[in-house]
Protein backbone atom coordinates (compact mmCIF):
# COMPACT_ATOMS: atom_id res chain seq x y z
CA UNK A 1 0.00 0.00 0.00
CA UNK A 2 2.61 2.38 1.00
CA UNK A 3 4.57 1.24 -2.20
CA UNK A 4 1.66 2.33 -4.17
CA UNK A 5 1.11 6.05 -1.76
CA UNK A 6 5.04 5.94 -2.87
CA UNK A 7 5.17 6.18 -6.25
CA UNK A 8 1.70 6.84 -7.82
CA UNK A 9 1.20 10.04 -5.75
CA UNK A 10 1.75 12.69 -8.71
CA UNK A 11 -0.63 12.97 -12.25
CA UNK A 12 2.22 11.94 -14.74
CA UNK A 13 3.09 9.00 -12.57
CA UNK A 14 -0.81 7.75 -12.56
CA UNK A 15 -0.59 8.55 -16.08
CA UNK A 16 2.93 6.49 -16.49
CA UNK A 17 1.38 3.33 -14.63
CA UNK A 18 -2.32 3.77 -17.29
CA UNK A 19 0.53 3.63 -19.65
CA UNK A 20 2.17 0.60 -18.87
CA UNK A 21 -0.69 -1.14 -17.68
CA UNK A 22 -2.44 -0.20 -21.19
CA UNK A 23 1.09 -1.70 -23.04
CA UNK A 24 0.44 -4.45 -21.32
CA UNK A 25 -3.11 -5.20 -22.28
CA UNK A 26 -1.99 -4.39 -25.99
CA UNK A 27 0.61 -7.17 -25.84
CA UNK A 28 -1.96 -9.42 -24.35
CA UNK A 29 -4.73 -9.27 -26.74
CA UNK A 30 -4.78 -10.93 -30.35
CA UNK A 31 -6.54 -8.87 -33.10
CA UNK A 32 -3.79 -6.52 -34.26
CA UNK A 33 -6.33 -3.68 -34.52
CA UNK A 34 -6.47 -3.90 -30.42
CA UNK A 35 -3.10 -4.11 -29.73
CA UNK A 36 -2.66 -1.02 -31.87
CA UNK A 37 -5.65 1.08 -30.30
CA UNK A 38 -4.27 0.12 -26.89
CA UNK A 39 -0.71 0.86 -27.74
CA UNK A 40 -2.09 4.57 -29.04
CA UNK A 41 -3.87 5.42 -25.98
CA UNK A 42 -1.32 4.04 -23.72
CA UNK A 43 1.36 5.94 -25.42
CA UNK A 44 -0.87 9.10 -25.11
CA UNK A 45 -1.08 8.91 -21.80
CA UNK A 46 3.09 8.54 -21.39
CA UNK A 47 3.12 11.87 -23.69
CA UNK A 48 0.99 13.70 -21.53
CA UNK A 49 3.20 12.26 -18.47
CA UNK A 50 6.14 13.46 -20.29
CA UNK A 51 5.07 17.42 -20.51
CA UNK A 52 4.00 17.54 -16.86
CA UNK A 53 7.05 16.96 -14.46
CA UNK A 54 7.86 19.80 -12.06
CA UNK A 55 11.04 19.89 -13.74
CA UNK A 56 9.84 20.58 -16.91
CA UNK A 57 8.53 18.85 -20.20
CA UNK A 58 10.35 15.67 -20.98
CA UNK A 59 10.66 16.28 -24.82
CA UNK A 60 12.66 13.45 -25.92
CA UNK A 61 10.45 10.87 -23.92
CA UNK A 62 7.07 13.35 -25.43
CA UNK A 63 8.47 13.20 -29.20
CA UNK A 64 9.23 9.63 -28.93
CA UNK A 65 5.78 8.19 -28.14
CA UNK A 66 4.27 10.98 -30.70
CA UNK A 67 6.03 9.11 -33.45
CA UNK A 68 4.73 5.53 -31.56
CA UNK A 69 1.12 7.57 -31.69
CA UNK A 70 1.59 8.38 -35.24
CA UNK A 71 2.98 5.11 -36.97
CA UNK A 72 0.15 2.94 -35.18
CA UNK A 73 -2.20 5.60 -36.11
CA UNK A 74 -1.33 5.18 -39.70
CA UNK A 75 -1.25 1.46 -39.52
CA UNK A 76 -4.69 1.43 -37.77
CA UNK A 77 -6.54 3.30 -40.44
CA UNK A 78 -4.83 1.08 -42.85
CA UNK A 79 -6.12 -1.86 -41.11
CA UNK A 80 -9.71 -0.34 -40.85
CA UNK A 81 -10.03 0.80 -44.62
CA UNK A 82 -8.99 -2.58 -45.77
CA UNK A 83 -11.55 -4.38 -42.94
CA UNK A 84 -14.59 -2.06 -44.44
CA UNK A 85 -13.25 -3.45 -48.10
CA UNK A 86 -13.21 -7.20 -46.84
CA UNK A 87 -17.11 -7.24 -46.78
CA UNK A 88 -17.99 -11.24 -48.45
CA UNK A 89 -20.64 -11.88 -51.03
CA UNK A 90 -22.84 -14.85 -50.09
CA UNK A 91 -20.53 -17.10 -52.48
CA UNK A 92 -17.56 -15.53 -51.23
CA UNK A 93 -18.64 -16.43 -47.35
CA UNK A 94 -19.93 -20.01 -48.26
CA UNK A 95 -16.58 -20.74 -49.67
CA UNK A 96 -14.25 -18.93 -46.79
CA UNK A 97 -16.11 -20.92 -44.37
CA UNK A 98 -15.30 -24.61 -45.91
CA UNK A 99 -11.69 -23.84 -47.48
CA UNK A 100 -10.80 -20.91 -45.17
CA UNK A 101 -12.69 -21.33 -41.73
CA UNK A 102 -10.63 -20.01 -38.92
CA UNK A 103 -8.33 -17.48 -41.03
CA UNK A 104 -8.21 -13.65 -40.90
CA UNK A 105 -11.12 -12.39 -43.23
CA UNK A 106 -8.70 -9.57 -44.67
CA UNK A 107 -6.26 -12.15 -45.74
CA UNK A 108 -8.46 -14.01 -47.49
CA UNK A 109 -10.51 -11.40 -49.20
CA UNK A 110 -7.17 -10.17 -50.56
CA UNK A 111 -6.45 -13.84 -51.61
CA UNK A 112 -10.31 -13.86 -53.31
CA UNK A 113 -9.80 -10.55 -55.03
CA UNK A 114 -7.15 -12.22 -57.03
CA UNK A 115 -9.05 -14.42 -58.70
CA UNK A 116 -11.96 -14.87 -60.61
CA UNK A 117 -15.24 -16.72 -61.01
CA UNK A 118 -15.73 -19.54 -63.66
CA UNK A 119 -18.32 -22.20 -64.33
CA UNK A 120 -16.98 -25.48 -66.80
CA UNK A 121 -19.48 -27.66 -67.91
CA UNK A 122 -20.01 -31.46 -67.13
CA UNK A 123 -16.70 -33.64 -68.62
CA UNK A 124 -14.23 -30.32 -69.20
CA UNK A 125 -10.89 -31.05 -68.17
CA UNK A 126 -9.49 -28.25 -65.57
CA UNK A 127 -5.81 -29.75 -65.62
CA UNK A 128 -4.23 -32.57 -67.72
CA UNK A 129 -1.22 -34.55 -65.76
CA UNK A 130 1.83 -34.41 -67.22
CA UNK A 131 1.39 -30.36 -68.10
CA UNK A 132 2.33 -27.59 -66.41
CA UNK A 133 -1.15 -25.84 -65.26
CA UNK A 134 -1.79 -22.11 -65.66
CA UNK A 135 -4.40 -21.90 -62.85
CA UNK A 136 -5.49 -22.57 -59.53
CA UNK A 137 -8.77 -24.12 -58.97
CA UNK A 138 -11.17 -23.89 -55.74
CA UNK A 139 -14.48 -25.47 -56.37
CA UNK A 140 -16.93 -23.57 -55.19
CA UNK A 141 -20.01 -25.80 -56.65
CA UNK A 142 -19.95 -29.25 -58.52
CA UNK A 143 -17.44 -32.23 -58.50
CA UNK A 144 -14.41 -33.10 -60.63
CA UNK A 145 -13.09 -36.50 -61.26
CA UNK A 146 -8.84 -37.30 -60.63
CA UNK A 147 -7.43 -39.29 -62.73
CA UNK A 148 -3.46 -41.12 -63.18
CA UNK A 149 -3.27 -42.48 -66.77
CA UNK A 150 -6.72 -43.02 -67.07
CA UNK A 151 -7.70 -44.44 -63.80
CA UNK A 152 -9.57 -42.86 -61.54
CA UNK A 153 -7.59 -42.03 -58.37
CA UNK A 154 -9.96 -39.51 -56.46
CA UNK A 155 -12.25 -36.73 -56.32
CA UNK A 156 -12.61 -33.38 -55.75
CA UNK A 157 -15.46 -31.68 -53.90
CA UNK A 158 -16.76 -28.23 -53.44
CA UNK A 159 -14.33 -26.46 -51.00
CA UNK A 160 -11.10 -28.34 -52.45
CA UNK A 161 -8.31 -27.31 -54.56
CA UNK A 162 -7.38 -28.41 -58.07
CA UNK A 163 -3.61 -27.89 -58.96
CA UNK A 164 -2.87 -26.61 -55.17
CA UNK A 165 -0.08 -29.91 -55.47
CA UNK A 166 1.87 -28.18 -58.67
CA UNK A 167 1.66 -25.04 -57.16
CA UNK A 168 3.35 -25.68 -53.87
CA UNK A 169 6.14 -28.42 -55.86
CA UNK A 170 6.32 -26.05 -58.97
CA UNK A 171 6.38 -29.64 -60.92
CA UNK A 172 3.61 -30.34 -63.75
CA UNK A 173 0.09 -31.86 -62.83
CA UNK A 174 0.44 -35.48 -60.87
CA UNK A 175 -3.09 -35.92 -62.01
CA UNK A 176 -5.92 -35.39 -64.79
CA UNK A 177 -8.85 -33.66 -63.05
CA UNK A 178 -12.40 -33.63 -65.69
CA UNK A 179 -15.44 -32.00 -63.76
CA UNK A 180 -18.28 -34.73 -62.83
CA UNK A 181 -21.18 -32.57 -63.21
CA UNK A 182 -21.13 -28.49 -63.98
CA UNK A 183 -19.00 -26.88 -61.86
CA UNK A 184 -18.26 -23.38 -60.55
CA UNK A 185 -15.13 -22.45 -59.22
CA UNK A 186 -13.02 -19.37 -58.12
CA UNK A 187 -9.62 -19.38 -60.69
CA UNK A 188 -6.77 -17.77 -60.33
CA UNK A 189 -3.99 -17.56 -62.59
CA UNK A 190 -1.15 -19.34 -61.70
CA UNK A 191 1.70 -16.40 -62.31
CA UNK A 192 -0.06 -13.31 -61.13
CA UNK A 193 -0.96 -15.57 -57.89
CA UNK A 194 2.94 -16.79 -57.65
CA UNK A 195 3.79 -13.24 -57.51
CA UNK A 196 1.15 -12.26 -54.85
CA UNK A 197 2.09 -15.52 -52.94
CA UNK A 198 5.70 -14.17 -52.74
CA UNK A 199 5.06 -10.64 -51.85
CA UNK A 200 2.22 -10.77 -49.30
CA UNK A 201 3.04 -12.91 -46.26
CA UNK A 202 0.02 -13.05 -44.61
CA UNK A 203 -1.52 -14.04 -47.97
CA UNK A 204 1.16 -17.04 -48.09
CA UNK A 205 0.33 -18.11 -44.58
CA UNK A 206 -3.88 -17.90 -45.34
CA UNK A 207 -3.09 -20.22 -48.61
CA UNK A 208 -0.74 -22.90 -47.17
CA UNK A 209 -3.01 -23.25 -44.45
CA UNK A 210 -5.75 -24.03 -46.20
CA UNK A 211 -3.96 -25.72 -48.68
CA UNK A 212 -2.63 -27.64 -45.86
CA UNK A 213 -6.20 -28.86 -44.66
CA UNK A 214 -7.12 -30.28 -48.19
CA UNK A 215 -4.40 -32.48 -48.51
CA UNK A 216 -5.16 -33.71 -45.03
CA UNK A 217 -8.69 -33.98 -46.02
CA UNK A 218 -7.27 -35.86 -49.33
CA UNK A 219 -5.06 -38.04 -47.81
CA UNK A 220 -7.55 -39.34 -45.86
CA UNK A 221 -10.11 -40.19 -48.62
CA UNK A 222 -7.35 -41.52 -50.54
CA UNK A 223 -6.54 -44.12 -47.17
CA UNK A 224 -9.96 -44.84 -47.25
CA UNK A 225 -10.65 -45.46 -51.08
CA UNK A 226 -7.11 -47.67 -50.99
CA UNK A 227 -8.76 -49.82 -47.45
CA UNK A 228 -12.01 -50.53 -49.43
CA UNK A 229 -10.51 -51.52 -52.74
CA UNK A 230 -6.89 -52.43 -52.06
N1 LIG B 1 -5.72 -38.62 -54.66
C1 LIG B 1 -6.21 -37.42 -54.98
N2 LIG B 1 -7.38 -36.99 -54.44
C2 LIG B 1 -7.89 -35.78 -54.76
N3 LIG B 1 -7.28 -34.91 -55.57
C3 LIG B 1 -6.11 -35.26 -56.12
C4 LIG B 1 -5.50 -36.52 -55.84
N4 LIG B 1 -4.34 -36.60 -56.51
C5 LIG B 1 -4.22 -35.43 -57.19
N5 LIG B 1 -5.28 -34.63 -56.95
C6 LIG B 1 -5.57 -33.29 -57.52
O1 LIG B 1 -5.30 -33.37 -58.90
C7 LIG B 1 -4.44 -32.29 -59.21
C8 LIG B 1 -3.57 -32.46 -60.42
O2 LIG B 1 -2.74 -31.31 -60.50
P1 LIG B 1 -1.78 -31.03 -59.27
O3 LIG B 1 -0.82 -32.14 -59.14
O4 LIG B 1 -1.29 -29.65 -59.37
O5 LIG B 1 -2.80 -31.03 -58.02
C9 LIG B 1 -3.59 -32.17 -57.95
C10 LIG B 1 -4.67 -32.22 -56.92
O6 LIG B 1 -5.38 -31.03 -56.87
Amino acid sequence: MSFIQENLSSLPEILVAIGFLLTFIAFVVRDILWLRIFTIVAKFAMAVAALLPEGGPMWLSFSGNMLLIAVNLFHSTLLVMEKRRSSFSNEEQSLKDAAFPSMERVFVKRLFSAASWSEFDQGETLLFEGECPDRLFLLFEGKAFVSVRHKRVGEIRAGQFAGEMSFLTMEKAGATVTTREKTKCLVWERSALEKLYHKDKDLQAVLIAAIGADLVTKILSQNRRTAKFG
